[in-house]
């Protein structure tokens, strides 16, 4: 036992503990709003992967496939244990509450924590599959963003960077002070040099998932028809310069290269699918690093309010494509489009709009400032509504099936 009170610690967007009760309280809210199947799974369900499911949309990928698609299979992610001093991160936390709520709804689910870009962890998981599922996966999602990524095969470590291409880029950017008030300024950036944009799609880029691939594909695990999806993002013309157009949207066009080759391979392979999934801003640890996104995100949300579509319910949709309960529709590249709601000409124009009046005076009017403040904090499972934050907290939370 190990019980604390525990209070929001951050520099910025960072905090150094999270929230145990709160954490979990946030998924349990996740699982509640995401709809049920409409037809129970016969048997037993669809057998998946997710690889980054822990935080972002590879949990919402995991809550969603669990209870609108009835999965069983493989979760990784890569979380650090509670320490001396410290919580755990957040992702473990969640990690605890969702492996309960798959318990709790009959699907044998099993959670992995280390480095999804080792060999180990993929024998590790095909092992899994071959012991504890029958030796098949139906699908594998893909929602990993790291800093880092270590080449198995080289043992070479790239580092991924947010960088423009080419030029320097100056954005308005969005930040809070040690009181909590907005700050809106501008930041530059400066443009990729070296091999900037190598690494950065050498972390963030297709190759990992195709390593996945084919670990699992040689060990003879991918069932008839298997389908997998990778995480992408296009986003709006007021962060391309330093996303679709900047490094990392390098990385994200290897990603979607990526995607067709293997639709290709494993159509010949198992008469399988491979895609992207381009999906629309959220509020995640790695979006708030990317300069501006914040900024961004906050007017989005000024504009739409509600009509903001949660990660939970674009991966709804796209459980209800990869398993056949709606048809796959997919764009011109071969991608399926969940970020209309965001990418909307009406939408893009009314964000641009207040973009060009956001100062430090205006941002409260023309941003929902609240809203972001608090999915901040809630990444952490701080500000998650009825969680008694004046009560001890258990933090020595084993990791599930220990
Ligand atoms: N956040 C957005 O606005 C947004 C929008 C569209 C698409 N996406 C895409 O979704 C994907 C996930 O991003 P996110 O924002 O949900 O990220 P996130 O930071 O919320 O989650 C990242 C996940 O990756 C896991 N992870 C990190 N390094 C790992 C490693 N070495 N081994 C195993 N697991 C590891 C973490 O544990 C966590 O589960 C990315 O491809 C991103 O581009 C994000």
């Amino acid at each position: 036992m190990n019980q604390r009170v525990i209070s929001p610690r951050n520099r910025g967007f960072l905090f150094l503990d999270s929230h145990p009760a709160g954490c979990r309280e946030l998924v349990n809210t996740m699982w509640r709003d995401i709809p049920a199947s409409r037809a129970e799974p016969a048997g037993d369900g669809p057998v998946a992967v997710v690889i980054g499911s822990s935080a972002g949309y590879g949990l919402a990928a995991t809550l969603a496939g669990l209870k609108r698609a009835g999965i069983r299979g493989v979760g990784v992610c890569f979380e650090k244990a509670p320490g001396a001093r410290r919580t755990a991160t957040a992702g473990w936390y969640r990690t605890a509450a969702t492996s309960d709520l798959a318990r709790a709804a009959g699907r044998d689910m099993v959670f992995l924590n280390g480095d999804a870009f080792s060999d180990p962890m993929k024998d590790q998981v095909a092992d899994v599959l071959q012991e504890r599922f029958q030796g098949r996966v139906d699908h594998l999602v893909y929602s990993v963003a790291a800093p880092r990524r270590t080449d198995p095969d080289t043992g070479a470590t790239y580092a991924s960077v947010l960088k423009p291409i080419g030029a320097a880029h100056r954005t308005k950017t969005l930040v809070f002070d040690e009181d909590g008030n907005p700050d809106v300024r501008e930041v530059e950036t400066e443009p990729a040099l070296g091999d900037d944009i190598e690494q950065t799609v050498a972390v963030m880029g297709g190759t990992d998932w195709e390593r996945w691939i084919d670990r699992l594909a040689t060990r003879g695990l991918l069932a008839e028809g298997f389908t997998t999806a990778a995480l992408s993002y296009i986003g709006s013309p007021l962060t391309a310069a330093i996303y679709r157009q900047g490094t990392i949207g390098a990385a994200k066009a290897h990603v979607e290269a990526t995607a067709r080759a293997l639709d290709e391979r494993l159509a010949r392979l198992v008469g399988g699918r491979a895609v992207t999934s381009v999906n629309g801003a959220a509020v995640t640890q790695s979006s708030t690093a990317v300069p501006g996104i914040a900024l961004y995100t906050g007017l989005l949300r000024g504009v739409l309010g509600d009509g903001l579509i949660a990660p939970s319910d674009q991966l709804t949709d796209l459980w209800d494509q990869l398993t056949g309960v709606t048809p796959l529709v997919l764009d011109g590249e071969g991608r399926v489009r969940l970020d209309g709601w965001e990418l909307a000409d009406e939408v893009q124009r009314a964000v641009a709009e207040r973009w060009a009046k956001a100062t430090t005076d205006t941002i409260g009017d023309l941003g929902d400032l609240d809203w972001f403040r608090a999915e901040v904090q809630r990444l952490y499972g701080f500000a998650v509504p009825g969680v008694d934050y004046t009560a001890p907290t258990e933090i020595d939370t084993p990791w599930p099936g220990c």
